[in-house]
């Protein structure tokens, strides 16, 4: 097995859903008026599409090994990733065995270090490392998560995301994550529309079901300080990504400034171990959310995740399906998971990357049984009705 070595390295774009799951047709809730950075600009407030968040798309990359077996992954990154495992990539990935994953990540992320760090290019090492462990699972007949220890717990337990937690607790769901709808730029008014739609939900779910806020880095310290104050009387468990990514010292602020018991949680959009290290060290949140297909891999948030543990720090990854849930399964500070919900009303649970993958698992009653994940390498096949396109070869 240790003889089989990696003979071809392949990158793919699709268009429409996938591991882009920004990039949804019109009507979409995912696309309705949510808060964001640019939502300061009049013009770029009422959809996301408008300031471009899905101009890139998804990147597939596929891995071939000597045996002929093909692990694969996807992730946000479009043709800049194809692009960059094309050209630069893949001389540090065919001819090494498939047990060399380690070695492929150190020399992925130190020979991209002069561009990269972060963003799409972390987003490419993070999808190539993930479709080595695919291959990896593959060759030996494991699922990933056993390649990580195997599961510590039965079953997973999700919470949604989503425009309905009133229809995600009809589903059984533990809790639900709403975007938020208003940003400062739209003053108290909009603070308002924020706390009564909080309200709203509250009264729609009764006390007991989780209900958080996901502010998609939109907001100042002050506003999120007030909203999360306003926030209180109607049991917001957290709040999430309230400030722009690069700002911890607005993050360690918020959190010791937010009502007691209430979660200040975020990092969907931070990578590697420095950032995260720089989030818990800095006391910036309560649970960090590394998005497995944009942090580094599962190989850098096996590293994020001991550090984490360290820190008496819970790792909910955001989104990433499959990919998240292999890992999670595995980690005893990973006690519960994020689902998705793509359904363009948000209504009906379907799976997280649709359509680009088959046999990709979705929760029944909000739960996942450890056995749903019992397949060869992540389980998942790519669906051959989606058009792959190859920009780039070397
Ligand atoms: C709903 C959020 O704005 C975003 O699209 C997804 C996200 O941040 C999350 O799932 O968390
Ligand atoms: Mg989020």
């Amino acid at each position: 097995m240790s003889e089989v070595t990696i003979n071809q390295v392949r990158a793919y774009t699709v268009r429409g859903g996938g591991a882009d799951y920004h990039d949804q047709a019109e009507g979409h809730w995912i696309d309705a008026q949510i808060a964001t950075p640019m939502s300061k600009y009049p013009e770029y407030r009422m959809t996301r599409r408008s300031f471009g968040l899905n101009v890139l798309g998804t990147l597939v990359v596929e891995v071939e090994a000597s045996d002929g077996t093909v692990g694969f992954a996807v992730t946000t990154g479009g043709e800049i990733g194809a692009w960059i495992v094309e050209k630069h990539l893949a001389r540090f990935i065919e001819g090494k065995r498939v047990t060399e994953i380690e070695k492929i990540w150190d020399q992925m992320f130190n020979a991209t270090l002069y561009y990269g760090r972060k963003g799409v290019v972390i987003n490419t090492i993070s999808c190539v490392d993930l479709a080595l462990w695919d291959l990896l699972g593959k060759v030996r007949e494991e699922p990933v998560h056993q390649l990580l220890g195997g599961p510590v717990r039965d079953e997973l337990t999700f919470y949604a995301t989503g425009a309905r937690p009133d229809l995600a607790k009809q589903m059984g769901f533990i809790g639900g994550k709403m975007p938020l709808a208003h940003g400062p730029a739209e003053g108290e008014e909009g603070l308002k529309r924020n706390l009564a739609h909080l309200a709203e939900m509250r009264s729609a779910v009764g006390d007991d079901f989780w209900l958080m806020y996901d502010c998609w880095m939109s907001l100042d310290l002050n506003y999120a300080t007030r909203l999360a104050h306003g926030a209180q009387e109607f049991g917001l468990k957290w709040i999430e990504e309230a400030l722009p990514p690069d700002d911890y010292w607005g993050y360690a602020q918020l959190k010791r400034d937010v009502p007691k018991g209430m979660l200040v949680n975020t990092g969907e959009h931070e990578a590697t171990r420095w950032g995260f290290r720089l989030l818990m060290e800095m006391e910036c949140c309560d649970i960090i959310q590394p998005d497995v297909g944009w942090c580094g891999g599962l190989t850098e948030l096996i590293k994020i995740s001991a550090l984490a543990d360290a820190h008496n720090k819970l790792v909910v990854p955001h989104g990433s399906s499959v990919y998240s849930y292999h890992f999670v399964i595995t980690r005893h500070n990973s006690p519960f998971a994020e689902f998705l919900m793509m359904a363009p009303k948000a209504d009906e649970v379907v799976p997280m990357f649709n359509p680009l993958l088959l046999d990709e698992p979705v929760p029944k009653n909000g739960r996942m049984s450890a056995s749903a994940l019992d397949k060869p390498g992540f389980g998942v096949r790519l669906n051959p009705e989606c058009e792959l396109a190859r920009p780039y070869t070397h």
